[in-house]
């Protein structure tokens, strides 16, 4: 049960298909593609490279992938999300409810849900569960949800929970999740986060001039840096480390899961698991905090694919740290991004 409350949080996350079944992937798969700030190209153009290209061509391949880490519960992703929901509630003593940006439950679901179960409820507090802003996370996740929320005219307000990116709550609750790793031997921590393409960067970047055409672009002070997600990653690992007292030349941050011909943010993390053994790193740390949740990203992609690349390329240990996933340290912050968010003035 619990308590009588006028205000909700609803945590939002990416979504996974239904199931591993291909029609279900593909499904997923179609919906996350055609998403206008994900593939960012015009209808037309992107209808035919994603439904008759990208999605034919990937979906047994990805539907393999996610029977490889698929749990008897479900997603890894979606259930790891269900735990937060009520490790939160617990927490908050309030509603916590879920949403996914692709697949289910959708917000018009979750919202619905709301008003049915829990009448009183006067102030919804979104999160999306993205520390860092892109286009193709934040912003479509944010968009998404206010569009559906006005369409419906809910009897509820809504607010949402900017990026948490350098909040140090958050910082510190990723470096409490990373501490038993990296006090153990390691040679090196690499910082993994989901790449973007380089267009995206130029694209968000409201100045015009700033992003990846001023030198060292990312610690130059600059407007842009509220919509650039190469800066907020860089400033996330430069926390952490801090926090954990990781020298400099110890760490490094690179890109994952490009997707496509163009060209994406750099260094990709593929090449630089190829790289470190040569550079003399033998025993490597990898975390991945643009993902609170551990995912088909982090569970294949780094724990498998980046572990296989790795020790083929001359590493002896590889180590995925967790993501914060139900940490208590995360449960934490996200009760404090909650509660600082509720006490802002309704807009
Ligand atoms: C143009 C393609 C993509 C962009 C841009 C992109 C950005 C982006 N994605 C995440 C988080 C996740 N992505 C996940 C899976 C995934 N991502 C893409 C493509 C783009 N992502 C695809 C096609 C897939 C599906 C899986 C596959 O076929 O490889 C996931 C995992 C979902 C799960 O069910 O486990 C997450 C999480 C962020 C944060 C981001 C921008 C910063
Ligand atoms: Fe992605
Ligand atoms: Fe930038």
């Amino acid at each position: 049960m619990v308590a009588i409350s006028d205000t909700a949080i609803v945590l939002m996350n990416l979504g996974s298909p239904d199931s591993t079944a291909v029609p279900d992937v593909k499904k997923y798969l179609l919906e996350f593609l055609m998403d206008k700030r994900v593939i960012d190209y015009p209808w037309l153009m992107r209808k035919i490279l994603v439904g008759g290209v990208i999605v034919p061509k990937r979906a047994e391949k990805s539907a393999e992938a996610y029977k490889s880490i698929w749990w008897k519960e479900g997603s890894p992703l979606i259930v790891l999300t269900q735990q937060l929901q009520k490790a939160l509630q617990h927490d908050l003593e309030m509603p916590v409810e879920i949403t996914m940006r692709y697949g289910n439950p959708s917000p018009e679901f979750t919202f619905n849900k709301i008003v049915k179960e829990h009448p009183g409820v006067k102030n919804v507090i979104l999160v999306p569960l993205y520390p860092h802003y892109a286009m193709s996370s934040f912003e479509t996740a944010a968009e998404y949800a206010k569009e559906i929320y006005r369409r419906k005219k809910y009897p509820f307000e809504m607010k949402i929970v900017e990026p948490f990116y350098r909040h140090p709550d958050y910082i510190h609750a990723v470096a409490e999740s990373m501490r038993p790793y990296v006090e153990q031997d390691f040679d090196h921590l690499l910082f993994s986060y989901h790449g973007v393409p380089v267009r995206h960067i130029r694209k968000g970047d409201v100045t015009g001039g700033h992003c990846l055409k001023v030198n060292d672009c990312c610690h130059v002070d600059s407007r842009a840096h509220k919509q650039c997600y190469r800066h907020q990653v860089t400033v996330t690992a430069e926390l952490v480390a801090k926090e954990l007292g990781i020298p400099r030349e110890k760490w490094s941050v690179s890109f994952q899961s490009r997707l496509g011909r163009e060209e994406w943010i750099r260094p990709y993390t593929d090449e630089r698991l190829r790289s470190l053994p040569k550079e003399g790193v033998k025993k490597l740390l990898v975390a991945c905090p643009a993902f609170v949740s551990d995912c088909l990203e982090t569970l294949e992609e780094i724990a498998v694919e980046g572990k296989h690349t790795f020790i083929e390329s001359g590493g002896d240990s590889f180590t995925m740290i967790p993501c914060v996933n139900t940490h208590p340290e995360w449960v934490k912050a996200l009760g404090i991004l909650c509660r600082e968010k509720m006490e802002t003035v309704m807009v």
